[in-house]
């Protein structure tokens, strides 16, 4: 079942520019392009892209916050501005930057507003909360004042109050930002729970790769407004020839290493020879150098932080959007 689905959607603002030493102009900036996107229940999505790229002007639409310029969108059957009322009640938005928590209250009552606004049931209200306490160990802090949170407290505080009333997609943007790595991982590992069960549609934008690769099979690269990958991580290595590499350490020197069809020599020293394997698998590559003596073999997966630094920037230059998958 799709439950996000936007066709040619578009964002222009207007800004103004100067144009001499006093005069100013106006211009339109296209800040989504044209985006097509579809996500299907209970996937989890990375929505990435370079700073100024579109992500969450596109989150912005798709969560009713903006009206579009142009384009078709719908989230869970409605139109998220026309109605923005009862999507409120079927989507939780966490934007990293800003809080919907109420300042000066202890977050426990917080939660307990919300409880109200959103009419959830008290029991539904109570086994959520519960688990969220759990989850993101949230028991030590519950009493203290919103103002007097660590930016990681806020965080998992502002998880827990955009789940609270039970939503089908939550759109999350840049939940990880300035977080320890204890508070990343915690808020990860939550999130990834959460995805794990199918029932919760997950959207996301981050800088943070790491994020990514933790949570989301399915990543949306955005470049100038337009969706330039959409497809797997495997399919964004295999775009931009990511390679794997084999890392052998030898017990006695080698002078020449043996070349091996199918995969490319790319570091030599006496006692360590490194491959790309390029069309060869591990396997062809050790059965080759079977003969050798061997002490220690590893294998490198390709940096997604790389590959994704190559796609900001050569897309940059060409503009070309890439086939899907
Ligand atoms: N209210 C606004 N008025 C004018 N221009 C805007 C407004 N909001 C966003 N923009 C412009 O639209 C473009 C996209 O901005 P957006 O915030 O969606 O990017 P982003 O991908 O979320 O970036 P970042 O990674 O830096 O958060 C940028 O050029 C930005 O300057």
């Amino acid at each position: 079942m799709t439950v996000i689905a936007a066709r040619g959607l578009r964002k222009d603002f207007e800004v103004k520019v100067r144009a001499g030493w006093l005069r100013r102009t106006r211009r339109t900036v296209a800040a989504v392009d044209g985006v097509d996107i579809t996500v299907e229940r209970g996937e989890m999505v990375g929505y990435i892209g370079p700073n100024g790229a579109g992500k969450s002007t596109t989150l912005k639409m798709l969560t009713g916050v903006l009206t579009p310029s142009g384009g078709e969108v719908s989230v869970c059957g409605l139109s998220p501005v026309r109605q923005r009322t009862r999507l409120a009640r079927r989507i939780g938005v966490v934007f990293g930057q800003r809080s919907q928590l109420w300042w000066d209250l202890p977050l426990a009552a917080s939660f307990d507003l919300l409880r109200h606004v959103y009419r959830v049931p008290p029991a539904e209200h109570a086994a959520r909360l519960r688990r969220c306490r759990s989850l993101l160990d949230l028991d030590a802090f519950l009493d203290t004042p919103v103002r007097q949170l660590s930016l990681g407290q806020r965080m998992r505080g502002e998880l827990t109050s955009a789940l609270l009333h039970g939503p089908e997609v939550l759109f999350l943007d840049e939940p990880t930002i300035g977080l320890d790595v204890v508070s990343k991982q915690a808020v990860r590992g939550f999130l990834a729970e959460l995805g794990a069960g199918g029932d919760v549609t997950l959207m996301l934008t981050t800088h943070d790769l790491a994020d990514i690769e933790r949570l989301c099979r399915r990543l949306l690269v955005i470049d100038h407004g337009r969706v330039v990958h959409d497809g797997t991580i495997e399919a964004l290595h295999a775009r931009y020839g990511s390679r794997r590499r084999v890392v052998v350490e030898l017990d006695e020197p080698l002078a020449l290493p043996p070349e091996v069809p199918g995969a490319t020599l790319v570091g030599i020293t006496p006692l360590r020879i490194e491959y790309d394997l390029e069309t060869a698998t591990a396997g062809e590559l050790l059965a080759r150098l079977a003969g050798l003596a061997l002490r220690e073999v590893s294998i490198v997966e390709p940096d997604i932080e790389d590959v994704v630094a190559r796609l900001y920037t050569r897309e940059a230059v060409t503009g070309a959007p890439s086939p899907t998958p």
